[in-house]
């Protein structure tokens, strides 16, 4: 039988203050697919995201990226671990004074200081691997701009390119969409959801926005108060669904839900 891309198991974070904020969470991807993480503010959808490549220590259980155990692994292994795991965040994370290629080229080195990646030399190979990447997010003619003039629409692409600069084996994206307005938060979407596609690789997107999820992503998992209560098709997230995900609450007015059949 062949091992999931990613399985989590018993998932569970308590941070200091004594908030618990994922509790036992289990599921795994069996196949290269695009999940969205729902759920209200506080739900642990940011700090499930983080506990896949440790940015946040996971308190107990374990996550497996094709087979090998992340928690366990030393700081060298962690490293390596990180390299195959590609991260977009809400504030794209550029190095604003950089151009846009010498972010794009960052991202070659997995998850290093800004010191480390000045001195790296990177190869013909890697250059041209940019310039191709920089093309595909749309950004041909765009290699020596500095980060700092780029619209938040264009830095999310760098973020894009950088990730996949890695040439990673799960993407992980944290809340892209958050600070963009909604016509680019869409061509965000299409964007991550085209290279997810081209890449055949499994990607993990924290998403406030159920209607941007239900458009784009192959599966949703919704997340209340640390707990996993929805996984499944995004056409089965009914209204009775997303009251269970928010609730009751309705944050997400009736337009984005799926109707129950007559
Ligand atoms: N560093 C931290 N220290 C203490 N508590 C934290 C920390 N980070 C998050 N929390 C708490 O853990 C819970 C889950 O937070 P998390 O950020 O994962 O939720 P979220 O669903 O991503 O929320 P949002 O949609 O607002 O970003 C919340 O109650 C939050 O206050």
């Amino acid at each position: 039988m062949t091992k999931p891309l990613l399985e989590i198991a018993g998932l569970t974070k308590d941070y200091g203050t004594g908030q618990r904020a994922l509790d036992s969470v289990s599921f795994a991807i069996e196949s290269p697919q695009l999940v969205g993480v729902i759920g209200s503010s506080g739900a642990g959808k940011s700090t499930l995201i983080r506990c896949i490549n440790r940015l946040v220590e996971p308190t107990s259980g374990s996550v497996r990226l094709m087979g090998t155990d992340i928690p366990p692994l030393s700081r060298a292994g962690l490293r390596r671990m990180r390299r195959q795991i590609g991260m977009i965040f809400q504030e794209y994370n550029l190095v604003e004074r950089l151009t846009v290629m010498q972010n794009v080229l960052t991202g070659r080195l997995g998850y290093v200081s800004f010191w480390t990646s000045l001195r790296y030399r990177y190869g013909e190979e890697e250059i041209r691997h940019a310039y191709a990447l920089l093309d595909r997010v749309g950004l041909s003619g765009f290699e020596n701009r500095r980060a700092d003039a780029l619209s938040g629409g264009q830095r999310q692409r760098v973020g894009i390119a950088r990730a996949l600069m890695q040439r990673p084996k799960l993407l992980l994206l944290d809340e892209p969409t958050a600070s963009l307005d909604p016509n680019t938060s869409r061509q965000i979407m299409q964007l991550a959801r085209g290279v997810i596609t081209e890449e055949k690789m499994p990607a993990l997107i924290n998403i406030h926005d159920v209607a941007l999820a239900q458009a784009f992503c192959d599966r949703i998992i919704g997340m209340r108060n640390g707990r996993l209560v929805f996984d499944g098709d995004p056409a089965d997230l009914t209204r009775d669904k997303l009251a269970d995900i928010y609730g009751g609450y309705d944050d997400n007015p009736a337009p984005i839900a799926q109707e129950e059949p007559a």
